[in-house]
């Protein structure tokens, strides 16, 4: 279900623009012009309803931050908006536990609002590790994280922070504090990047201000970024969001050019890449198979383009859902590709003719309009280590399931 956001915020041109990039993120806006109104429409949904509140500091009916507590209290993480850039409503209102605060004078108030919303909802499955030998700092640390959806573990040492890496692939995000011995933990940044590069795991030393030699060492061992102590709020929390936006971006570039752009299969490079990056040695008990629709110029000469398209998705689906525990790719046109690492030629045989009978079964619906289609099947079984000469065998065999009227598997005799 779509989450909620309580968006409160006396202005109605505010409010009308901020429900508007909730909705852009996503999100469902409830608005609300008061205090009185916040608490009436929050009471309408649960709380689990809601990812977080926009709060503005000053209501007509709250007018020094009451509204704020309110959806604090109610364990909504809050962004709260200000008139006031000045330094008492800005002590005011971080003395409260909100997510962030944003002064609405700020041009840039929409923009940093929705990276935010963006952020808060996909933090939820961010790890995020604070290694510092001392619990009270990394408690302070901890509190504000907590307010942004992290999931969030703590070592008290280098060894500890290693276990929590190995334990919990998830994490993205280490925050190494300058208490940690400074050898061990340059070494420990340059032992992560032999793992994790720099768009994998982001490495954020923290150091004090007199330090300027030991932020150099973090930067050279490979951290992303260095924090200086002591630091503000605003400052520890806009430095996490920028690091890990930048491992998004990097992830969403890295995706695009891995997946066949039609049907979101991972593509001929990209398919290599994983097979080979997989096994150093292929195994002796594997299978290829490369699977061809049949007469698919007929499907688009007598449907069009765009429903020869859409049977494509179809079959992509269907492989993606049949073969999800084994190594599959667009090829192009209408080939496709799947490697069955560890099969008896039986058991891929099976798999296949499975899979075969399925496509043929299954009716395609387009425009009201039902489709058939079948599949060809050239299955190699042939222990071999080197991924291309499968292929090629498996070509062979495509074209002779092509050969012998379509619509089978053939297999290496
Ligand atoms: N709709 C659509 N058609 C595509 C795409 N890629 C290739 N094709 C079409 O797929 C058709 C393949 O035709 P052929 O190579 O003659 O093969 P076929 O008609 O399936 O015949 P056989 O393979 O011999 O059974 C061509 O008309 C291509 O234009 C695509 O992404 N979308």
């Amino acid at each position: 279900m779509q989450k909620k956001v309580l968006v409160v915020e006396q202005s109605t041109y505010s409010l009308s623009l901020m429900s508007k990039l909730v909705r852009k993120a996503g999100l469902q806006p409830v608005g609300a012009h008061s205090l009185s109104e916040a608490k009436f429409k929050f009471g309408q949904a649960l709380p689990e309803e809601f990812l977080c509140a926009i709060v503005d500091y000053h209501l007509p009916d709250a007018p020094h931050g009451e509204a704020l507590d309110f959806t604090i209290d109610a364990f909504l993480p809050t962004i709260a908006v200000t008139n006031n850039n000045d330094a008492s409503t800005r002590t005011a209102v971080l003395a409260r536990q909100v997510v962030d605060y944003i002064p609405k004078e700020n041009g840039q108030l929409y923009d940093y609002l929705s990276r935010l919303l963006a952020r808060l909802e996909k933090n939820k499955h961010v790890g995020v590790l604070v290694v510092d030998a001392s619990r009270h700092s990394r408690q302070t640390m901890v509190s504000l994280l907590k307010r942004h959806h992290f999931i969030i573990y703590e070592a008290g040492s280098v060894s500890e922070a290693i276990d929590a890496l190995d334990f919990h692939s998830h994490i993205q995000l280490v925050i190494l504090s300058d208490r940690i011995d400074e050898s061990s933990s340059t070494d420990f940044i340059a032992t992560l990047r032999k793992e994790f590069s720099k768009e994998e795991l982001a490495i954020i030393g923290v150091s004090n201000i007199e330090s300027a030699l030991l932020s150099a060492h973090y930067i050279k061992s490979g951290a992303n970024d260095v924090l200086r102590k002591p630091f503000c709020y605003e400052e520890f929390l806009c430095r996490i969001m920028q690091n890990l936006e930048l491992i998004d971006n990097v992830n969403t570039i890295r995706e695009a050019a891995n997946k066949d752009f039609l049907t979101g299969l991972p593509n001929r490079r990209h398919f290599f890449y994983s097979v080979n990056h997989s096994f150093k040695n292929l195994p002796s008990n594997q299978a290829l198979a490369l699977l061809d629709l049949d007469y698919f110029k007929v499907i688009n000469d007598t449907f069009g383009h765009d429903a020869g398209d859409h049977v494509l998705k179809h079959v992509a689906k269907l492989i993606a859902q049949a073969f999800d525990d084994v190594y599959v790719a667009r090829f192009g046109g209408e080939e496709f590709c799947i490697y069955l690492p560890l099969f008896s030629p039986e058991n891929a045989f099976a798999r296949l003719e499975q899979f075969r009978t399925l496509v043929e079964g299954s009716v395609i619906v387009y425009d009201n309009t039902e489709i058939s289609v079948t599949t060809s099947i050239g299955l190699s079984t042939r222990p071999s280590h080197n991924i291309e000469a499968l292929l090629s065998d498996a070509d062979k065999l495509l074209y002779e399931a092509k050969a012998n009227g379509r619509n089978q598997t053939c297999i290496t005799q």
